[in-house]
């Protein structure tokens, strides 16, 4: 029988070594098989001990040690993926007392906290099993960066309180109580920040160097043994975001545990606070580091301005006209939050769409004001693109104002100066709105409201519906065919595919809010309900129903 280690290893004697291995170890040449045996000691591939359910395997790797545990790089062998394998040294009596606890690491699942796959008691060890995080600590990369910029700071800061977020909504609340940046993993390539360390400030209770958290992140009221809240976890926050912009740890001008202490209950704060001169992280850090009832929770300080996000509408596609575009909402920060629609420079105006993506609940309404002012900033930019083409002089002084047909003031004003004119070099976004008139004019475009209320039998190919709703809402056969690659894509081909679906399936259609909403207006026999300025009764509400 071949010896295992050397055949898994490919162990070669010097003379004998041949060049067909290609694994690690393959161009190595040993003069031993001692030789050999000693390195396989080092080899960090070779594993070194397999979890009792025989699934994880640990390798002969530290990724880490600290003042608790030994962290060692672990394969998970049934998905093949690699793992931290976490060896923390305890009693068989404190393992079995935590089991509630594991039993709730287990369930907590969030993008920014560090997955717990699976625990076990072997030999003095606590032994658990954690997803691998693979460029080290928050603190580490802070030392690294020098002085990250603000951007990347508040990129940190959201991720580390929706993980916070996320553990205090559990009833009663899981409070980490180690928050620091040491706890607060980073994953290089794309910049995911996640908290690890969970669960086991419970278990360091009663050992040697027995305090529950880090002096220096450590809240007064955790000082003072009469219970704690979560905010506890949002002051320690305040204290990582702190380093995070100043570099430093906090309280580093304290020479000892004892110092520190004095210091927090007597309530001052670090000295490197002082260096701060930003005033919104300022006012963040101020608002986490406040005294527990005045304290932030997860969710304020998420909301709170210098993390607030921003929209930004962006331009996706337009039509040569420029007056049929594609808009997209991306909230920088927010990770895959964004809202597409449709936007008809001659028809819509951005109040009435933000508006109407508000009642929705497509947007929140607080950003209507920012969103509205952006549509507004596009559709200005792409007239300036049409006045630069207007030699003939026909620049309008101002684009913006809008008439009743949301079409801009000035531009409509244009377009009826150039009705008869083909030659006329007008802004091509007047040229549109010509052309338009003059096709809602003849039969070639009409309003929904002339567009019959149409019963379509369920076996009725989609294409009826979508052929129907871009005509209604004055769209191309170039947008139709665009929404019917897109349902069919989804192997949706007749009207009684449509009517099963539910709101949850049409949102994966890839539609813009405009389309899938269109369609379903159409095929439910509703008109879309648009806010009408001009119409607005005393409270405030919508009375109008333009049809649209
Ligand atoms: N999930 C992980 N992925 C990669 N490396 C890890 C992981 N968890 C821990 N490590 C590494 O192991 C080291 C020790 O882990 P950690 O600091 O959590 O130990 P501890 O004894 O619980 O902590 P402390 O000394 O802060 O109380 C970390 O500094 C890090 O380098």
């Amino acid at each position: 029988m071949p010896d295992p280690i050397m055949s898994a290893r490919g162990y070669q004697s010097g003379s004998e070594g041949s060049d067909h291995h290609h694994d690690d170890d393959h161009d190595k040449h040993f003069s031993s098989f001692a030789e050999y045996i000693d390195h396989s000691k080092h080899d960090p591939e070779k594993v070194v001990e397999v979890s009792p359910n025989g699934r994880y395997a640990k390798l002969n790797s530290v990724l880490g040690k600290g003042a608790y545990k030994i962290v060692y790089k672990g394969i998970d062998r049934e998905e093949g993926y690699e793992v931290a394998w976490n060896c923390f040294q305890t009693t068989k009596q404190e393992y079995a007392e935590l089991s509630q606890e594991v039993e709730i690491l287990k369930r907590v699942r969030h993008p920014n906290i560090i997955n717990f796959h699976d625990c076990w008691y072997s030999n003095t060890e606590f032994i658990f099993i954690t997803e691998l995080m693979t460029s080290g600590t928050l603190r580490e990369y802070i030392r690294k960066l020098q002085s990250p910029n603000l951007k990347v700071v508040k990129r940190w800061c959201r991720q580390i309180l929706k993980g916070l977020i996320y553990l205090h909504s559990y009833d009663p609340p899981i409070i980490h109580r180690d928050i620091k940046c040491d706890n607060i993993f980073i994953n290089g390539a794309h910049g995911e920040v996640k908290i690890g360390d969970m669960g086991t400030a419970k278990m360091k209770i009663g050992k040697k160097y027995t305090v529950i958290g880090t002096p220096e992140f450590m809240a007064p009221e955790m000082y003072e043994e009469k219970g704690y809240s979560e905010k506890v976890d949002i002051y320690a926050f305040g204290m990582c975001l702190l380093e995070m912009v100043t570099g430093d740890y906090p309280y580093n001008e304290c020479k000892n545990a004892a110092q520190i202490y004095k210091k927090v209950t007597q309530g001052l704060k670090p000295e490197c606070l002082s260096r701060i001169i930003d005033p919104e992280v300022l006012h963040l850090i101020q608002r986490c580091l406040a005294p527990e009832h005045e304290r932030y929770s997860a969710q304020e300080a998420i909301e709170d301005p210098f993390l607030g996000v921003e929209p930004e509408v962006v331009v996706l596609t337009t039509n040569e006209a420029k007056n049929h575009l594609t808009l997209q909402v991306v909230f920088k920060g927010m990770d895959m939050l964004s809202v597409k629609f449709e936007f008809n420079a001659d028809t819509d105006t951005a109040e009435e769409v933000v508006n109407e993506m508000i009642e929705e609940a497509v947007l929140p309404q607080k950003y209507q004001r920012y969103i509205t002012h952006d549509i507004n900033r596009i559709l200005r930019e792409m007239a300036g693109t049409g006045d630069k083409k207007d030699n003939a002089g026909h620049v309008p002084s101002s684009p913006m104002p809008q008439n009743g047909h949301g079409l801009p003031g000035a531009i409509s004003q244009l377009s009826l100066d150039n009705s008869g004119g083909t030659a006329s070099p007008i802004p091509q976004l007047v040229r549109a709105a010509s052309d338009l008139n003059r096709k809602n004019s003849g039969s070639e475009w009409t309003t929904e409201t002339e567009l019959p209320f149409k019963e379509y039998s369920l076996d009725a190919p989609i294409e009826d519906l979508v052929n129907d709703t871009a005509l209604a809402y004055h769209r191309g056969p170039d947008k139709a065919e665009e929404w019917l690659a897109k349902l069919k894509n989804q192997d949706i081909m007749t009207i009684g595919d449509l009517r099963d679906l539910q709101d949850s399936d049409w949102a994966g259609f890839d539609l813009t809010v405009f389309a899938s909403r269109a369609l379903r207006n159409r095929l439910f026999g509703k008109s879309i309900k648009r806010p009408n300025p001009l119409t607005r009764n005393s409270s405030g509400g919508t009375t109008t129903d333009d049809g649209l």
